[in-house]
């Protein structure tokens, strides 16, 4: 049965790019998101350069329409990550609750949570939002905020249009 998201995943890894270590988190959210109603089209792995990041981003909403868009990894403290900043500047409108949720989720896991500088936009019709690195981390991640994103991108989509209080 056709899926109902088309979403894309990037890699930010300099050791995954440069050859020197498998990238096991691109995968890891392909695999997740294809046991709910995602197709994942594209699945790409990058350096930690900003310019490289922005215009994937801008690609992947502008040309090839994603609805979603997750990347992992570069989103620590590391002088050479900078995912967040890619991200805010080429999005048009921020999603702070959705980095929030999953700051308030992993800090139940580790206090290294907090050294995540992940944000979540929306550009166009297509909600961004990073995720840390590690595939533990993404897991964990991602599955504090897969239950909500449907709705999200149903609103976003033109789809669904009231928000209901549903739980
Ligand atoms: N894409 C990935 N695939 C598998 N493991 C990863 C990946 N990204 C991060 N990790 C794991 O998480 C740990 C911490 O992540 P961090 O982003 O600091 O890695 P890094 O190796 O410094 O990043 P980079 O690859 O950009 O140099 C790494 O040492 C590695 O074990
Ligand atoms: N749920 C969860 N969040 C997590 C972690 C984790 O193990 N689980 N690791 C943290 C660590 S150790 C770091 S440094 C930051 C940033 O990771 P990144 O630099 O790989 O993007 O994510 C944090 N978020």
């Amino acid at each position: 049965m056709e899926k109902k998201w088309k979403a894309a995943v990037i890699t930010l890894s300099d050791k995954s790019y440069a050859g020197e270590r498998e990238d096991k988190s691109g995968p890891l959210i392909k695999e997740m998101l294809e046991t709910e109603d995602y197709e994942v089209t594209e699945q790409i792995l990058l350096p930690d350069e900003q310019e490289e990041i922005e215009k994937c981003l801008c690609k992947l909403c502008d040309e090839k329409r994603a609805d979603l868009v997750l990347t992992t990894g570069g989103t620590g403290f590391s002088m050479r990550d900078r995912t967040p900043e890619a991200t805010l500047a080429v999005g048009e409108r921020q999603v702070p609750g959705i980095a929030e949720a999953m700051r308030a989720a992993s800090l139940q896991i580790t206090p290294r949570a907090m050294l995540s500088r992940g944000v979540s936009v929306i550009r166009k019709r297509t909600l961004i939002v990073n995720l840390p690195g590690s595939p533990k981390a993404v897991r964990e991640n991602l599955a504090c905020i897969l239950p909500a994103l449907g709705h999200g991108l149903g609103i976003l989509s033109g789809s669904e249009g009231e928000c209901g209080n549903h739980v």
